[in-house]
């Protein structure tokens, strides 16, 4: 099990909880009390320079397996990657997900909400990836309905990729949304967020009757923080808040995460 002194929390109202996050110890005091909703990116997994370039450690779906039987199932990914991806992440286990910021859901039965492109989304994507072409080190990433542009690689376009995705959702319109997030600019499908996914898995089994935990490290999981809290549930941001946060607590780092959520595990 993780030395306490190892676990760092650091509660956002200012007081001085250094150890033992009480949320986890929640958690692993009434685990039928409590559903789990984690972020990937930045999260679970440590960024990388490029989205496929990131690496899942070997012990991670075992982790998430005994912490979803832990919770009776209760723990869903929720992530601004396509469903598609973030399953085939984490080959072997079928969790619950919420994909592209939550436009697409899997339902603990397996019932499924997809989002489909259209064929105006499929010529921007074409249009972007050439007006971005002469930027070294820009990436479009095409994800079905939802497409992001990326300068992790080159920040010194940043400008020039917010402007083109700002021109870029008035062109598409309503039913698109910008999504910011970190060295990324997305357009995302307007009609859900984060926020609904996680509402609408607390509708369903097995994470009806419960009360939730969101854990995730950026701007799009604001939304499921504010669900979450509204429904009487709690919130955590990991890394050092950039922007301003609705979590009650932070973790520092993935790997500190990934320490509490082992000892949520063998608890
Ligand atoms: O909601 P998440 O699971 O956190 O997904 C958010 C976005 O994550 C990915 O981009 C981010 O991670 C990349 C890999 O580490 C990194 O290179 C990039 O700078 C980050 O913004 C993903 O590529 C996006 O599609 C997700 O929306």
């Amino acid at each position: 099990m993780q030395a306490e002194d190892d676990l760092t929390f650091r509660d956002t109202t200012g007081s001085d909880r250094a150890k033992d996050p009480p949320l986890f110890a929640a958690l692993i005091d009434q685990p039928q009390d409590w559903a789990l909703f984690l972020d990937i990116d930045g999260t679970l997994l440590e960024l990388a320079e490029t989205p496929e370039a990131i690496v899942v450690p070997p012990d991670l779906p075992d982790l998430l397996a005994r912490i979803s039987l832990r919770l009776g199932g209760a723990l869903a990914l929720v992530t601004g990657r396509s469903l598609d991806f973030a399953s085939q992440l984490f080959p072997g286990l079928s969790l619950p997900i919420a994909g592209l910021h939550g436009a697409e859901l899997r339902l603990a039965d397996g019932s499924l909400q997809r989002a489909e492109a259209t064929p105006a989304l499929d010529a921007l994507k074409a249009d972007l990836q050439a007006r971005s072409a002469g930027w070294e080190g820009v990436l479009i990433e095409d994800k079905g309905a939802a497409v992001a542009a990326h300068y992790r690689q080159a920040p010194q376009h940043q400008q020039d990729v917010e402007a083109m995705m700002e021109a870029a959702a008035t062109q598409i319109g309503a039913k698109w949304t910008l999504q910011r997030g970190k060295m990324v600019v997305e357009l995302r499908p307007a009609s859900a967020s984060k926020g609904h996914a996680v509402s609408t898995f607390l509708k369903h089994p097995p994470f009806a009757g419960r009360k939730p935990l969101a854990i995730g490290d950026d701007i799009t999981d604001e939304a499921m923080f504010r669900v979450s809290r509204s429904l009487g549930g709690r919130a955590i941001r990991v890394g050092q808040p950039v922007t301003e946060t609705t979590a009650e607590g932070t973790i520092a780092s993935v790997p500190l995460l990934r320490d509490a959520l082992r000892t949520l595990a063998e608890a």
